[in-house]
């Protein structure tokens, strides 16, 4: 196949350019991944060898994809593709044991690191501190991706560290030790490891400058600090470096990403070539002019055109539905319509939600219609329990200093060894400096355990034994035997019908899943399908079922296209999300993954929005997205559907952002935070529908009139109902339910609450 005939001139400039940094900056579905797999090609074809080039992307998908395409234009290429995450790995395998790290180490997931910090809390005596195991988490992982360890996280936060922070710093610190001692690193760890390597060996950088000649990263907007070190240590004797990226597509500040990373690569860079490419070959026109129009309303943004020379195509459809019921009913019976009238399949569709926790409806929906779907991201596969339970003996066989896949393989299945045991045998462990497995071994000489416990452990120990005399089998067969020798397969199989059934289904799978992994890898081992498995993100998991319909959340559909898209939950506190309502930079985040959900959509978008919404077991009115009312009039057909006019009290009232026809002809203004103002307009404007107006009183209200089923507007929460009124005077206290965001409380004569009036 001719590599460069079907590229634009732009394109092809970008894919021939050999040597030297190259920047493609571009927006959505222009064809920056295009370039780069192609690019990739092209290199190969000059003679370059593929062990020299490097191409990063996000995610194994996105990955996987693209070597596929590599693949099929040369065969045996031998390029590293793959995620930050896998190389690092692969690199730590090499090179871990320069910075202490032993080879056979094991990778910690999510799920993994909050049972460490958990334990860590309870040991440190804090987890009754008030702060979370998760919040400690995420602001560790955030430590992390900001290349910060313990001592310069509290370094950072000063000498009037608050209680949050000084709680992180003193788990952050244990919690590394905690690794250490098991030989373990979690996600974020290796990449920081990596760029610990490359900042301390100089010889070793440069080792792997020149092994790397080339190195291509797609995505490059949503780098944190520590890949930006890792692309950038790679390419300093050669600075071969191309990355690709639009930067009205960052998504991930919130984890640390950094947008300046791209925008200031012609700075590091000052010899860089930059290609920019014009035209999106992805969406119809009138999607296209819907995203156009959306993002102008980004302040922080360097203007561009996007343009397409793609058909008019349908507009696209904005829909109000009484309930998230009615919503998710209709999306079901759209796609069953579409499929039958013969235009679509199951496959083409994807239904696009911006929390996980949106899809069960979605999914019961579909279910009722027998829509076949698949959830991405959800709980998956590889997190169901007995799935992970499986996976901690392979990775206790890995590496048997791991205390967290000890804690987990012990009990399954259950061998009466109860937690008081665990605890004696974790310090006896602790005391003689050796793994709790390696203790499980001399369990005689542990004190204080019952002859079962006893036996249980010493018993363990010997099938671990057993099991690693099968090391250098496939992955199939030491995952079919260590469930059949563990007795584990069958415990599921004993039980009483229903939950087991489904369990052992999943186990069965599981080993058809290394026995793919065999296929597709003859060379590798059961550690390799181990750390494959660990790596594989929610996305990687979607397999390409072809029939099916996909329900993802808005960041995992990046990078994707679909023929039809629909995205729904529209409002306030779910997008933006009330998590981003603190800063306008949350805000604009929360407008570019709207965008990024838009502009994966190639022929047909649906966006929805509900008046009264069940969520997390609050039923309450929900205000339309102030981003609804950023969108332009002409491409869009509104459909009121929620049927509600007269029949309900507040929800007949069309409540929405304020309209303000004038913003969309200036784009620099900033969007007015909802609930900002008091006179709050409906989002039919947009399409012609009803110009009802609900309007909200303005300051001054007596505190008499919160009352409990009275409706208020919060300018950060949204629209709520008081739930219940406590004390009196200056302190009198309301509970208010959100539409969105759970339950909070406020003193009444403080708060900025509002009564809505009319309600
Ligand atoms: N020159 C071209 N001719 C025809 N189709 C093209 C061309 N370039 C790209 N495409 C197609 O346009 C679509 C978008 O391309 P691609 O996914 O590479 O865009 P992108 O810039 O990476 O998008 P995103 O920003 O969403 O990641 C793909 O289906 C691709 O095959
Ligand atoms: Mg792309």
């Amino acid at each position: 196949m001719d590599l460069l005939s079907d590229l634009t001139a732009a394109q092809r400039e970008a894919v021939t350019h050999v040597d030297g940094p190259l920047l493609v900056l571009a927006g959505a579905g222009s064809g920056k991944t295009r370039v780069i797999t192609r690019r990739v090609a092209y290199l190969l074809g000059r003679g370059i060898p593929g062990r020299r080039i490097l191409a990063l992307t996000f995610t194994n998908k996105a990955a996987g994809e693209m070597r596929e395409r590599i693949t099929s234009l040369v065969p045996d290429h031998g390029v590293w593709v793959g995620t930050f995450h896998a190389i690092c790995a692969r690199l730590l395998r090499e090179f871990g044991p320069r910075i202490g790290l032993d080879r056979g180490f094991t990778i910690y997931d999510q799920p993994d690191r909050l049972r460490v910090i958990k334990s860590v809390m309870e040991q440190l005596d804090l987890a009754d501190s008030g702060v979370a195991p998760e919040k400690v988490e995420a602001a560790i992982s955030r430590a992390k991706n900001d290349m910060l360890d313990p001592e310069s996280f509290l370094a950072r936060r000063g000498d009037g560290a608050d209680h949050v922070s000084a709680v992180v710093g003193r788990v952050f610190k244990t919690y590394q030790l905690r690794l250490l001692e098991s030989s373990a690193v979690d996600f974020d760890d290796l990449l920081v490891h990596v760029v610990s390597l490359l900042r301390g060996d100089r010889e070793l950088r440069a080792k792997l400058d020149d092994r790397y000649r080339y190195v291509l990263v797609d995505e490059y907007q949503d780098t944190n600090v520590a890949q930006y070190a890792i692309v950038r240590a790679l390419s300093v004797d050669s600075p071969n470096l191309c990355v690709t990226g639009d930067p009205d597509q960052s998504i991930y500040g919130w984890r640390g990403a950094n947008l300046n990373n791209i925008l200031e690569f012609e700075h590091d860079y000052p010899e860089c070539k930059v290609v920019r490419l014009e035209l999106n070959y992805r969406s119809t026109k009138n999607i296209l002019r819907v995203a156009d129009h959306l993002i102008r309303h980004n302040r922080r943004r360097k203007p561009k055109e996007l343009t397409t020379g793609n058909p008019e195509g349908d507009p696209v459809e904005l829909t109000t539905f009484a309930s998230e019921t009615d919503e998710a009913q209709s999306v079901a019976s759209t796609i069953a319509d579409l499929v039958r009238e013969g235009e679509y399949s199951y496959g083409e569709v994807s239904v696009f939600v911006r929390v996980t926790a949106l899809t069960r409806g979605l999914e019961s929906a579909l279910r009722s219609l027998s829509i076949p779907y698949q959830v991405v991201g959800g709980v998956s596969f590889y997190e169901r329990i007995e799935v992970k339970d499986t996976l901690a003996y392979l990775s206790l066989l890995n590496n048997p200093k791991d205390n967290v896949a000890f804690l987990r393989a012990i009990n399954a299945p259950p061998r009466g060894i109860g937690k008081v045991s665990l605890d004696r045998l974790l310090a006896f462990a602790r005391g003689r400096g050796i793994p709790m497995l390696a203790a499980s071994r001399d369990a005689a000489s542990v004190a204080g355990l019952s002859p079962k416990a006893r036996s249980g452990l010493r018993d363990f120990a010997l099938l671990m034994d057993e099991l690693g005399a099968l090391s250098d089998h496939s992955a199939e067969e030491v995952t079919r035997r260590l469930m059949s020798l563990s007795g584990y397969r069958d415990y599921w199989a004993n039980q009483p019908k229903g939950d087991g059934e489904d369990r052992v289904a999943n186990l069965d799978e599981l080993v058809s899943a290394a026995r793919q992994f065999d296929l597709e890898h003859p060379e590798a081992t059961v550690l390799d399908f181990l750390a494959d498995v660990t790596l594989s993100s929610a996305v990687d998991r979607w397999k390409d079922e072809g029939g099916a319909v996909t329900l993802m959340t808005l960041h995992a559909a990046k990078g994707l296209e679909f023929p039809v898209v629909f995205i729904v939950g529209l409002e306030q506190g779910l997008l933006p999300h009330s998590r981003a309502s603190e800063s306008d930079a949350e805000l604009e985040e929360e407008r570019r993954l709207l965008f990024v959900g838009i502009t994966r959509a190639q022929k047909e978008l649906r966006l929805s929005h509900c008046r009264i919404r069940e969520f997390r077991g609050q039923r309450s009115v929900a205000i339309p997205s102030l981003f609804l009312g950023e969108l332009p009039e002409g491409p869009i057909v509104y459909r009121d559907r929620s049927g509600m006019d007269g029949e309900t009290t507040l929800a007949s009232r069309r409540i929405g952002p304020r309209p303000d026809s004038s913003r969309a002809s200036r784009p620099a203004e900033p969007p007015a935070p909802s609930g900002s103002g008091f006179r709050l307009t409906t989002a039919a404007s947009l399409g012609g529908g009803g110009r009802s107006a609900s309007t909200v009183d303005g300051p001054g209200d007596d505190l008499a009139a919160f009352r409990p089923g009275v409706l208020v507007l919060h300018p950060q929460y949204g629209l709520g109902k008081i739930t219940a009124i406590d004390g009196a005077g200056p302190n009198r206290k309301g509970r208010v339910a959100f539409a969105v965001g759970g339950e909070r409380t406020f003193v009444l004569s403080k708060a900025p609450l509002r009564p809505v009036k009319g309600a």
